[in-house]
């Protein structure tokens, strides 16, 4: 089975697997018909779109991965990918909260959780009614998230939590988060261990929601523990190996940011393929100036490149094969297009671009955050590089 997947990657432009099409054209579908004319809205006026995230949950987009057994769709990687791509495409805060809980919630105790912890902590949100986060960051540190200071003292039966998180996505709306705090900050990054704490929780509260450039509809805050109590049992994974669990978790979230970043671009160059045939200037369609035509093929190529450096990296992990270095370039190349494809949508829309009537000064503000969380461009790069040269020692 797993050759048979790898080989349809040869194909995979013409021909994805069935079961992938159908998943791609149910989400552009419900994106088009659910999403596209409502983010504005969502957008302006800062709103969690809670009923359509229920209305995903049901759909099996809010828990992918997750096998059916524990109430989630049961399919791949490749299938978030491109069920995250479509979903942007309409919205890309809705977008953020589809990949915030599959990968940065859900991800890590899928892969680290005891069966317990599963039933627990997964299944309840698989169906939108409940949505997660994951809170690695802090004021002093995001890009070194190995000096994070949160505590975590035990005493007697319970771990004591003691910190702030940053930048916090979903935390508004979500009943429950993975957190990183360390036992023991002399250990630097090998002190750290992952913990689940439910929300709302005594001794846990949160931050005024961050007023944001792009992405208006997530809502963003810190994350504040104060003598805050969680059983035991409520370590994910072995002592000492939260950094590892952060790491890989965001190895595979790197997908999801680069699939939301593609639907981010694609939603950009379908505005303004739209409009160059509408708008007229000096007797005909803008669409027959050169100049014009120029950004939108460049658009094209930037999206389809990233497209399939993004299928490649999900296919590897569907295929268990290391995938750290495809990852981080597929967040790279993705967002770089979502950035690029949202500055020369604009471009092409003239003064319309620059207003809230049309879509692509949203489609602007939202790529920007792509370059930035899961790991800045910069820290792609290192990532991408420090692989690189692996394969280069002597
Ligand atoms: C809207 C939003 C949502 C977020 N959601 C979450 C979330 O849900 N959970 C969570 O834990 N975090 C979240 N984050 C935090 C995000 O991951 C961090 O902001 C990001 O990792 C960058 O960290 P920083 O802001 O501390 O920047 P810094 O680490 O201070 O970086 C500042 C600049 O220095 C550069 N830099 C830093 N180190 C290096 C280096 N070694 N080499 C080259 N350049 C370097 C960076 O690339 C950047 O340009 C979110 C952030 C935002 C804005």
């Amino acid at each position: 089975e797993r050759r048979g997947r790898m080989m349809t990657f040869h194909l995979v432009y013409t021909e994805l697997p069935e079961m992938h099409q159908m998943m791609r054209q149910t989400c552009r579908d419900y994106a088009d018909r659910e999403l596209a004319p409502i983010a504005g809205k969502l957008d302006k006026e800062h709103l969690f779109p809670a009923k359509q995230v229920r209305e995903l949950g049901a759909m099996g987009v809010m828990a992918v991965e997750v096998p059916e057994e524990l109430g989630g769709a049961g399919m791949d990687y490749l299938a978030y990918s491109l069920a995250v791509e479509e979903i942007s495409r309409g919205c890309g805060s809705t977008g953020c909260v589809v990949s915030v809980n599959n990968s940065l919630y859900i991800g890590p105790i899928l892969k680290f959780g005891t069966q317990e912890q599963k039933a627990q902590w997964i299944t309840p949100f698989t169906t939108g009614e409940k949505v997660g986060c994951f809170a690695l960051s802090e004021p002093g540190n995001g890009s070194d998230a190995g000096a994070a200071s949160t505590l975590a003292r035990q005493e007697g039966e319970e771990w004591v939590l003691n910190g702030t998180k940053a930048w916090i996505s979903n935390c508004w709306d979500a009943s429950a988060t993975v957190v990183f705090a360390t036992t023991d900050k002399s250990l630097k990054h090998k002190g750290i261990s992952a913990f689940l704490v439910p929300m709302p929780h005594p001794g846990l509260s949160l931050g005024k929601k961050e007023d944001k450039l792009g992405i208006r509809a997530t809502s963003t805050a810190n994350l504040i523990l104060e003598d805050c109590r969680i059983p035991l049992g409520n370590m994910l994974g072995p002592r000492g190996s939260g950094f590892k669990i952060a790491m890989q978790t965001l190895d595979g979230g790197r997908i999801g940011i680069a699939s939301q970043a593609l639907g981010i671009a694609q939603a950009a160059l379908d505005c303004a393929a739209d409009y160059a045939h509408k708008r007229t200037a000096f007797g005909a369609p803008i669409g027959k100036l050169q100049a014009v035509q120029f950004k939108l093929a460049d658009m094209a190529v930037a999206i389809e490149s990233a497209r399939l450096l993004t299928w490649k990296a999900a296919m590897l992990k569907d295929t268990k094969k290391p995938f750290t270095k495809e990852a981080a370039m597929a967040k790279l190349s993705a967002s770089e297009a979502a950035t690029f494809c949202g500055h020369q949508s604009i471009q092409v829309l003239g003064g319309m671009g620059y207003v809230t009537d049309m879509p692509a000064e949203r489609h602007y503000r939202d790529a920007r955050i792509t370059e930035i969380y899961e790991g800045t461009s910069e820290i792609q790069r290192l990532v991408i590089a420090g692989q690189l040269l692996k394969e280069y020692v002597p």
